[in-house]
């Protein structure tokens, strides 16, 4: 989307470069900050985002009007959309980060040398957090949240699609981080949906420590090729369950189902079922017809289109994430080949066998090369709360610095320190 939902007309280097200023002053403020006032903050910022609900339904209202307009996929406008329920959940998590444990300042594995040195790890916050995301307003909110929580500043770049809501999600977090007595710059949004703000953003290296992406593949390949500063990806999600021949299939069909179903637009969606040739003809037929009541559109490899009416899969489908209601369908071999399939076209975010076969679970955990593996769970689980973060940033599809969800721990890096009693190094 382009310059009709822009405020104004701005000077993109000099606009990032000045949140980068404002970014990395409230990050030395932030790190003197105590974690009261940090919750407070966080309570702050609810009671904003709950006395402005109207401000926050109009401006969405506008970006989904635009949306329509555009042609939005269902998918995207629910993902776009706020409600009343919605903005009581932004709320509600905003309370739960404020009820964590602060990540900051504490002190693990302290040991004493022989010379009576002790070392131990500090938790600090990263500094300056350059997030850019897809065009889902909540994310603004748990961006600033976690991002505040761990001591970071954050600057945030959101879909174009969300530009309305998120400004006005953004001026409720600086009034909230303003009456804790925080600087309302712990948190900015750039105020643009000017692509070249992304090119801007992530070569700024004098202001923002850690870039995190969250997107699909046009924006990784841009990150990749361009940012000047450490990337966390959190890449699409091309997610896959396999069906095992020791499958109990009453499991298989309600973890397969959930997998596509439970919400198509989320990135642990299950976009590509494989089953292995042994049980195809007892499964493949009765799943596909329960995806399809369902209002499924399945495409199969050459061997489910011999078991059911479906569209033909071509190689581009192992390639895609539908985010949608979409699914392609291919009986495989044997497990080998739902390994190599899965390492091959997957995205490495979340992956699930169906099994109860020990050997085979022991194999697939080691094997599949993803930030999750799920065994007899479905790929939808892949979520921060879900795994008793909290909340989550997003979910990495890199290995360092962290991989998976990315909770409050995750905002934050741990320095050695050392402390003596005057001794010296001889
Ligand atoms: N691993 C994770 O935690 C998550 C992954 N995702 C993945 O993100 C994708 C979300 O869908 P979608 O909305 O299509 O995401 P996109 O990748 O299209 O957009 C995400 C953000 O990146 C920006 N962007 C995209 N391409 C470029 C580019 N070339 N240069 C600069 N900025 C760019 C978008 O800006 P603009 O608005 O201008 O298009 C938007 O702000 C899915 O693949 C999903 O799996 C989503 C959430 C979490
Ligand atoms: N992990 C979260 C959703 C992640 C997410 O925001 O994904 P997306 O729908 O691609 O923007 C969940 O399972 O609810």
């Amino acid at each position: 989307m382009t310059s009709e939902v822009q405020t104004r007309d701005i000077d993109i280097a000099a606009h990032v470069a000045l949140l980068g200023q404002q970014a990395r002053q409230a990050s030395g403020l932030l790190r003197r900050s105590t974690t009261g006032q940090r919750n407070a903050a966080l309570a702050a910022m609810a009671l904003e985002l709950s006395h402005h609900r109207d401000t926050l339904l109009d401006a969405n209202a506008r970006d989904m009007a635009r949306g329509r307009a555009e042609g939005l996929s269902e998918a995207l406008m629910d993902r776009l959309l706020l409600t009343p329920s919605r903005i009581d959940a932004m709320i509600s998590g905003l309370e739960t980060v404020a009820s964590l444990p602060d990540p900051v300042g504490g002190i693990d594995d302290l040991r004493t040398q022989d010379n009576g040195l002790r070392i131990g790890r500090m938790r600090t916050p990263l500094g300056v957090i350059g997030i850019i995301y897809e065009s889902r307003p909540n994310v603004t909110v748990d961006a600033a949240a976690l991002c505040l929580k761990a001591g970071n500043a954050a600057i945030l770049r959101g879909g174009s699609e969300a530009f309305e809501s998120n400004c006005a999600i953004a001026r409720c977090i600086a009034s909230g981080l303003e009456s804790a007595g925080l600087p309302g710059h712990a948190v900015q949004l750039i105020e643009t949906t000017d692509r070249n703000a992304v090119g801007a953003l992530i070569t700024a290296r004098e202001y923002v420590d850690v870039i995190i992406p969250r997107g699909g593949k046009s924006l990784i390949k841009r990150i990749s090729e361009e940012a000047s500063i450490p990337v966390i990806k959190h890449l699409e999600g091309l997610c896959h369950v396999f069906v095992d021949r020791h499958a109990s299939l009453d499991m298989a069909f309600d973890i397969a189902f959930n997998a596509k179903c439970f919400r198509y637009g989320i990135c642990g969606a299950m976009e590509t079922l494989l089953v292995d040739q042994e049980i195809a003809q007892a499964f493949v037929p009765a799943m596909i017809a329960k995806f399809q009541d369902a209002g499924v559109t399945v495409r199969g490899c050459d061997r489910v289109q011999a078991l059911a009416e479906v569209e033909p899969a071509t190689e581009e489908d192992w390639w895609t994430e539908y985010l949608g209601p979409e699914l392609s369908v291919r009986i495989v071999e044997d497990m080998d080949a739902a390994i190599e399939h899965i390492n091959h076209y997957g995205s490495h975010h979340t992956d699930a066998i169906v099994s109860d076969h020990f050997g085979h679970t022991q194999r697939f955990m080691l094997e599949v090369d993803s930030s999750s593996v799920m065994v007899n769970a479905p790929t939808c689980f892949a979520d921060g709360a879900q795994y008793g973060l909290g909340a989550e940033i997003g979910i990495s599809t890199d290995k360092l610095h962290v991989r998976g969800p990315v909770g409050l721990e995750g905002l934050t890096t741990r320095k050695y320190i050392v402390l003596g009693d005057g001794h010296v190094r001889t």
